[in-house]
């Protein structure tokens, strides 16, 4: 058959493409220099312009955070890392934190990015009016009422790991810190946030959850430095893409059967009140399911699932590597560990109970100095990331809209500016003449503003609680044929994890 108009038509069109594409092309690049050459003002380290530090950064450990404490003292304020096209803005000084913290609350840079298919997009990862609104439906389960009845169930799975301690003492063998205190922190986790029961800490010291979580953050710091691998797809095509990509579906299969499980205890419930009861105790689980708003506003399984699997991780292991690096601490400072003891003696031996009582919490202010300084010191939650929404200046100079930054709380928590001498672990930095004499925001280890840490108040009394009952029962100090190692993760944890021995006292 014969189309003469047809080689006129496809070269029209053919052309109409290319120059589509051609004048997108020039647009986004136009608009990248412009928007870099911006940051191009802000001091940097990096070697080279065309791959920044992605080829030269000295790795996820204890070199890498040295190089960080370098970065800070030479750099105080900010300074820019770049990963090939892809700049981020490091802050680490109050006054720079501030205004980040001030003008924007969005996320959405590439590591939230590479968190989603983990977390979704739960309070976390979210912004805007979503995230308003399961923020104000969550505030309630951490409301002090509910905080207080927690006590009893944290002290009754302190139970199990001072037990645990106990036995190492008598059998002289060493304890393994991270993964001992880390069953009972999910134990803890599943009880007061999700009415779940799963007698995680007499089951051992392992947990399918815990490995795939641990699997997971190894998978996604390794893409980070990788970013041919940034999309879901191409990602998906490789065996450790296929391997991450299992490991997320079973930790939300797992959420899932929580889910599934509190709701028919609900249903249940309601059943026999003949609906006119809502369930007796309101924890986090059963807010997200019970809720609705004025409007009627329920939330959909996958919203509850996003902010669940967002849960278990900011609660877990946040909570596990403070608690695991403040014992590494008092095992190293021996004084200092004879300090907590006094307190724990004068606030317990003359008491009736061996539990931490509510009203303990806030009578064991040297316990909470050698926590915060913990905080500091090992600084375990080492960043968090914004997406400036508009042009700001800060420093003198403007990052325009879009930037990605990290507030790096590892570098402001040793910034010399701040903290003098900040490799030496000293809780007396935190007595209240101290603080005074301090930047109000150079301690930020739950951020600040209104995003700030959701669970804080729930992490330090279980923080204190776990410390407080087993160093009234024993004594640790580090084995000496166990190298301790840093490895940053989404936390900052121990390689191969602390090898504590313990005495009874
Ligand atoms: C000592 C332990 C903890 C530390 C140091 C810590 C630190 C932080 C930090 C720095 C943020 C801000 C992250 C950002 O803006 O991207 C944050 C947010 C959050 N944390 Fe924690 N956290 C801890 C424990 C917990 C616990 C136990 C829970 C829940 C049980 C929790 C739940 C959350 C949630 C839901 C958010 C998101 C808040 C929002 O964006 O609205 N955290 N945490």
């Amino acid at each position: 058959m014969d189309f003469p108009l047809e080689p006129l038509a496809v070269k029209l069109v053919i052309l109409g493409l290319l120059t589509f594409v051609g004048f997108n092309v020039v647009l986004s690049i136009t608009r990248y220099v412009r928007s870099h050459r911006k940051l191009w003002k802000f001091p940097t380290d990096s070697p080279n312009r065309i791959f920044g530090h992605l080829f030269d950064y000295p790795g996820l450990n204890d070199e890498g955070l040295a190089y960080q404490r370098d970065l800070v003292a030479k750099f105080p304020m900010l300074s820019v890392m770049w990963m090939v096209n892809m700049p981020i803005l490091l802050v680490h000084h109050p006054s720079t934190l501030n205004i980040v913290l001030k003008s924007s609350n969005v996320k959405g840079t590439f590591m939230d990015k590479l968190l989603r298919p983990w977390i979704g997009d739960g309070l976390l990862t979210s912004h805007g009016d979503k995230w308003h609104r399961h923020r104000r439906l969550l505030t309630p389960a951490f409301h002090f009422d509910v905080l207080k009845r927690y006590v009893d169930i944290k002290n009754r799975c302190a139970d199990i790991l001072v037990r645990k301690f106990e036995e190492a003492a008598e059998t002289g063998t060493s304890i393994e810190a991270f993964h001992t205190v880390g069953m009972c922190g999910l134990d803890i986790l599943l009880k007061c946030g999700m009415s779940y029961e799963t007698h995680c800490q007499l089951l051992g010291n392992e947990h399918p959850y815990v490995e795939a979580t641990a699997i997971i953050q190894d998978i996604m710091v390794d893409r980070f430095f990788k970013p041919w691998l940034y999309s879901d797809f191409l990602f998906s095509l490789t065996p450790t893409g296929r391997k991450f990509f299992e490991q997320c579906k079973y930790v939300h299969h797992v959420a899932e059967t929580i889910i599934r499980k509190r709701q028919a205890e609900i249903d249940y419930q309601m059943q026999k009140s003949s609906g006119e009861e809502k369930p007796p105790c309101q924890d986090f689980l059963d807010i997200l399911l019970t809720a609705k708003d004025k409007d009627g506003f329920t939330l959909t399984l996958e919203e509850i699932k996003d902010e669940v699997t967002t849960f278990m991780f900011a609660g877990y292991e946040t909570v596990t590597s403070i608690t695991s690096w403040a014992l590494y601490s008092v095992a190293e400072h021996p004084d200092i560990q004879s300090r907590v003891h006094e307190e724990l003696d004068s606030v317990l031996n003359d008491s009736d109970h061996t539990d931490i009582t509510w009203e303990d919490l806030t009578n064991l202010p040297y316990l909470t100095m050698v926590i915060k300084e913990t905080m500091r010191f090992h600084s375990p939650v080492h960043f968090f990331h914004r997406v400036l929404s508009k042009d700001t200046v800060i420093d003198g100079k403007i990052a325009p809209a879009g930037t990605a930054v990290s507030c790096e709380l590892y570098n402001l928590h040793h910034n010399p500016l701040l903290w003098p001498n900040s490799m030496k672990f000293d809780p007396n930095r935190f007595l209240p003449e101290n603080i005074k004499s301090r930047h109000s925001r150079a301690f930020l280890p739950f951020s600040a503003g209104s995003r700030t840490c959701l669970g804080k108040n729930f992490a330090m009394n279980e923080i204190k609680i776990l410390l407080a009952r087993i160093l009234h029962r024993v004594t640790v100090r580090l084995d000496p044929d166990h190298k301790v190692e840093k490895c940053e993760r989404m936390v900052i944890k121990a390689k191969d994890d602390i090898r504590l021995l313990v005495s009874a006292r």
